[in-house]
């Protein structure tokens, strides 16, 4: 299902973010939202995820409980292993699904670690990980690589669009780097001015 945010309205106080307004999130097409510090990306990711809710205005298409986030921090529990990081967010039946994707991301040879044994770029690549063992039809990502240099960021991009093409998802992709935008998606947003306004970039 599509997702649709219609004529939605958010302040903060005297500060107006979103004034009615509406964009559309095709299904399993990959989305990216630029913009300025400040502009409202993660509140736009917050109001989707239903962790912020709007003044005014519907979203549309956004399951119940089925929303995945990877953050620009890892957000791991640190006194679990890889593993039972992973196996936190699937019911038993689903465990068997953690091997698998541990492998495409080249980490089934850590999965009994501790997260502090691991690398930043591997603790990201568990991260993603997670999101793609939670049966979620929705993924948010919030500047997920932009901790990361060139090299792992590239490696990571490769890891997420091989996991995204085997296991098609919504995302919404927030990030200050067009060029990782246009490595990944289908469709780019760039969000200007308060109350935000949009303009498509490509
Ligand atoms: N819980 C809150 N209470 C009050 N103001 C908030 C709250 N959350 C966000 N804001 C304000 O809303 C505006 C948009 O914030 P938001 O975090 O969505 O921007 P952003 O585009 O994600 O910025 P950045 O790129 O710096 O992360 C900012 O002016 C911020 O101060």
């Amino acid at each position: 299902m599509d997702i649709k945010i219609k004529n939605l309205t958010k302040a903060y106080g005297n500060e107006v973010i979103y004034h009615d307004f509406s964009i559309k999130f095709p299904e399993n097409k990959i989305t990216g939202i630029m913009g300025p510090s400040g502009s409202g990306k993660t509140t736009l990711l917050n109001l989707l995820a239903g962790v912020t809710a709007p003044d005014d205005g519907i979203i549309e298409g956004v399951e119940d409980g089925k929303v995945s986030y990877i953050f620009q921090e890892d957000r791991l529990l640190p006194w679990r292993t890889v593993k039972q990081n992973l196996c936190f967010v699937l019911d038993k039946e689903q465990e068997s699904m953690v091997t698998p994707i541990l492998e495409m991301v080249g980490l089934a040879a850590y999965a009994d670690y501790y997260p502090k044994a691991l690398s930043g770029g591997m603790r990201q690549r568990v991260s993603i990980a997670r999101a793609f063992c939670y049966p979620s039809s929705l993924l948010l990502m919030d500047e997920p690589f932009s901790s990361l240099d060139f090299e792992l960021k590239d490696r990571l991009t490769e890891d997420f669009k091989r996991l995204w093409r085997q296991d098609p998802k919504t995302v919404i992709y927030v990030s200050h780097n067009r060029d990782e935008l246009t490595k990944i998606c289908n469709a780019i947003y760039l969000l200007k001015e308060k109350p935000v306004k949009i303009e498509k970039i490509t």
